[in-house]
């Protein structure tokens, strides 16, 4: 069998890559020529362990392709993965302009009946608004099906979540399609869920939200702890032992971000709007949020009273490690704050700066090292929990900044006994604050 991929974003990619490595051919196309050129060459367009390996291989095993064209791409496909981005309208809707850009390309080059399989997170209806997009562009005599098979990787171990993954989820009105599905998944071996596909856009906008649902929930618990003196790690390791809660997703931080919680979460608030329905927790889930992100930034301001010429290094731009992905980042919230209130911002991260330099104020400085960052900074924000971050030593971190730094971690990276030893003031999410070196004052 034949498959083509549309959209080499992460699911896109990612989708192709692994569908050849169990053994299909595939073309991945995308309008983005000069990415399509890297591709050939087997060069990823995102940062994801194993992914240039896997492409590599499976270009020279001759099992993967890539294209510009649609006509060229769509060549003998019998299966054809729709995987563009649904990005959100600044009122929180979801814009399908590219899925409807890609549809409407599909059409006009299909020349062979072929099943259409939607990867893209998109709201409850819009496949089925989709089969009828694509049969009034068809230019050919061909009969289509749609199936809708949502995405649930995570960025920075997309790999391991697609061979591992806890569940693939296969919706459609047509059962032979849903059985073409399921037999291209086969070789992967996971549990199944063949459902329609209104349950299966809503499972996957349901998954999301409880998820980001969970992560709001801690760092509600985390903010009441500070004021109690209890310590979120202890309470969230307690918690997480009754199976029915479990460990994940309850790291309290500076909030949740990335390309899919806020704008999945926004989403199903104006999907429930549609129906006449107020999706109240939801609407609490993402109001904590944004105000988890701007939590530190106002801690600081209160302690120091003005943050105005202060320096401060920022350490850490990627919404979480693992990925240069900064869509939605919380250091874009935190950092265009800080300038607001006169900070002199370095900031530092080990792959995410290429993409953080466009859309960080124009004041921010880069620095090629934490340790640069640091220097001379009076206070440090750390907001991705990078392995490289995490082992800083807080000695060289306390000698590389001015006298009596203050370090606001909303990553929860150090170890509170350590900090204790180095005397640096240290403000974290949930735990108890760390005066720093009294003697000093
Ligand atoms: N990023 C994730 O981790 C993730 C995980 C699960 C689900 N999803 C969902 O999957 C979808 C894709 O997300 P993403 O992050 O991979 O997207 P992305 O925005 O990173 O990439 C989209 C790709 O599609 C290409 N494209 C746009 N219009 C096109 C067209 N008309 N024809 C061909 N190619 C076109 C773009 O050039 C780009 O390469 C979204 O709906 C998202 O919500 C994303
Ligand atoms: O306990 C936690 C877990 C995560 N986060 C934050 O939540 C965000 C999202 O993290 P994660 O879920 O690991 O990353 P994504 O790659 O955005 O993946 C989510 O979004 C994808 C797109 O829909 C889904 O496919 C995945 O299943 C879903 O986990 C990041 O900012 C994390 O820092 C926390 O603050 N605390």
């Amino acid at each position: 069998m034949k498959l083509a991929v549309v959209g080499t974003g992460y699911v896109g990619l990612v989708t192709g890559v692994c569908l050849a490595e169990i053994g299909h051919q595939v073309t991945c196309i995308d309008i983005d020529e000069e990415k399509v050129e890297k591709m050939k060459k087997g060069i990823p367009p995102i940062y994801e362990e194993g992914l240039e390996s896997l492409m590599k291989q499976n270009i020279q095993a001759r099992r993967l392709f890539f294209s510009s064209k649609f006509e060229k791409g769509l060549e003998k496909a019998d299966v054809i993965y729709l995987a563009v981005g649904t990005p959100q309208y600044p009122d929180g809707t979801t814009d399908l302009t590219a899925v409807e850009s890609a549809a409407k390309s599909i059409a006009h080059h299909l020349v062979q009946d072929a099943i259409i399989v939607t990867k893209s997170t998109v709201p409850v209806g819009s496949n089925e608004y989709l089969k009828s997009f694509i049969h009034s562009h068809l230019k050919n005599d061909v009969s289509i099906e749609v199936v809708h098979n949502p995405e649930f990787l995570r960025e920075g171990s997309a790999i391991h979540d697609t061979f591992h993954g806890d569940r693939i989820v296969i919706g459609a009105e047509n059962k032979q399609a849903a059985a073409v599905i399921e037999q291209i998944n086969q070789p992967l071996d996971l549990p199944l869920v063949v459902t329609d596909i209104k349950n299966a856009e809503m499972i996957k906008y349901a998954s999301n939200a409880f998820l980001a649902t969970k992560i709001s929930f801690i760092n509600e618990i985390a903010n009441i702890c500070e004021k109690i003196g209890a310590n979120v790690e202890d309470v969230a390791y307690g918690m997480g032992l009754d199976k029915r809660i479990g460990h994940q997703f309850l790291k309290a931080g500076i909030g949740y971000g990335g390309s899919c919680f806020p704008k999945d979460t926004n989403a199903l608030v104006h999907m429930a709007g549609g129906v006449d329905h107020d999706f109240e927790l939801l609407k609490s889930v993402i109001r904590v949020n944004n105000q988890q992100q701007i939590s530190l930034v106002q801690k600081a301001k209160q302690r120091l009273g003005s943050l105005e010429g202060k320096r401060v290094a920022v350490l850490g731009l990627a919404y979480k490690p693992g990925t240069d992905d900064m869509r939605e980042a919380a250091s874009i919230v935190v950092i265009h704050r800080l300038i607001e209130e006169g900070a002199e911002v370095t900031a530092y991260d080990p792959f995410a700066m290429e993409n953080a330099a466009p859309i960080l104020p124009q004041q921010v400085w880069f620095a090629k090292t934490a340790a640069e960052a640091l220097h001379d900074a009076e206070v440090g924000f750390i907001l991705t929990e990078w392995d490289q971050i995490k082992n800083l030593s807080l000695k060289d971190v306390k000698d590389l900044m001015k006298a009596d730094p203050i370090i606001y971690d909303g990553r929860n990276c150090f170890q509170l006994d350590d900090v204790r030893q180095h005397l640096i003031e240290y403000h974290s999410v949930g735990r108890p604050s760390i005066a720093g070196d009294l003697r000093s004052n």
